[in-house]
C-alpha cells in the first residue's frame, strides 16, 4: 500500500537526506523506522504525509501516485493518514473532546454520530473520562493519547508516529505502545520512527534502518541495532 521506487531527497540549502530508497509496505503491517540523529528517518515519514516531496522517483499510497498528485488532493491523501509528533500538538484551549472532534472530517454530520465517533475513539485510547478536560490538566501520556485518538478518528488506513515516545517516560511509552499495537490489531497500518532501543528490542516488528540517507537494513522482527 506504500511503495517508494528510487525515492532520493535533496532539501533546498543541498542536504541530501535521502538518497534511493526503495520500500514496500504492505497493509496491516507495524514497521519501526530507527537510524542515528541525521539519518533522514523524518524526512522518510514527512514524504508519506506530503509534507515534503521527493526530488527524485516515485511514492505511491494505495494506487495514489503522490509525486504527481495535484495540491487540492493533498487533503484527501491526508484524510487516509494520521499523523502523531513527539510533541503532540494539541490545541491548548480546545478540551479533549473538542481536539479530537475539530479533526474529523465529516461534513453536515449530525452532533450525535461525532459525539459518538469521538467517544469511541477516547475509548480506543481509554480516555473517555477525561473528555472535558484541557490539555495542560493531562499528564504527557494522556497528551499523546488524545493526540493518538485524533490521528484515528477518520478511520485512515495508516497511522505514522514520529518518536512518539520521545517525550515520555518509560513506563508512559509502553502505554502508548499498547495503544499503537491495538489500532494495529485492528488493521491500520502504522510506521513509527524511534530512537527506543527496549520497545524495539522487546515488542519485536519489522525494522527499517536507515543511515545517511540509505536504507542499510530491512527486517521482519529485527532489532534497534544500535549502541548508546
Ligand atoms: N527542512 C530541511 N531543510 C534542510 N535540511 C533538512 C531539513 N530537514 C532535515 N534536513 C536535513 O536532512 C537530514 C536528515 O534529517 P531528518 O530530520 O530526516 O533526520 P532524522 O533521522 O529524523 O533525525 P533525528 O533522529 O535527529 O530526528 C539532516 O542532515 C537534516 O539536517
Amino acid at each position: 500500500m506504500i511503495e517508494m521506487t528510487d525515492v532520493s531527497k535533496t532539501y533546498a540549502n543541498g542536504v541530501n537526506a535521502l538518497n534511493n530508497i526503495d520500500v514496500l509496505i504492505e497493509k496491516g503491517e507495524f514497521v519501526y523506522i530507527v537510524g542515528p540523529s541525521g539519518a533522514g528517518k523524518s524526512t522518510f515519514i514527512k514524504m508519506i504525509y506530503r509534507e515534503e516531496k521527493p526530488s527524485d522517483g516515485r511514492i505511491m499510497i494505495n494506487g495514489h501516485d503522490l509525486t504527481t498528485l495535484k495540491e487540492k488532493h493533498v487533503p484527501y491523501l491526508r484524510r487516509n493518514i494520521g499523523v502523531v509528533f513527539q510533541d503532540f500538538k494539541l490545541l491548548p484551549k480546545m478540551t479533549v473532546f473538542e481536539n479530537v472532534a475539530f479533526a474529523l472530517e465529516v461534513i453536515e454530520e449530525p452532533r450525535s454520530e461525532i459525539k459518538k465517533r469521538v467517544m469511541e475513539v477516547l475509548d480506543i485510547v481509554k480516555l473517555k473520562n477525561k473528555a472535558r478536560f484541557f490539555p495542560d490538566e493531562l499528564s504527557g501520556g494522556e497528551q499523546q493519547r488524545v493526540s493518538i485518538a485524533r490521528a484515528i478518528v477518520n478511520r485512515p488506513q495508516v497511522v505514522i508516529a514520529d518518536e512518539p515516545t520521545g517525550n515520555l517516560d518509560p513506563d508512559t511509552s509502553w502505554e502508548i505502545m499498547d495503544v499503537l499495537e491495538e489500532i494495529n490489531k485492528r488493521g491500520t497500518t502504522i510506521l513509527m520512527a524511534t530512537h527506543n532501543r527496549s520497545i524495539v528490542n522487546t515488542i519485536k516488528k519489522r525494522v527499517i534502518a536507515i543511515e545517511s540517507g540509505r536504507i542499510v537494513r530491512d527486517e521482519l522482527r529485527g532489532d534497534y541495532g544500535y549502541e548508546r
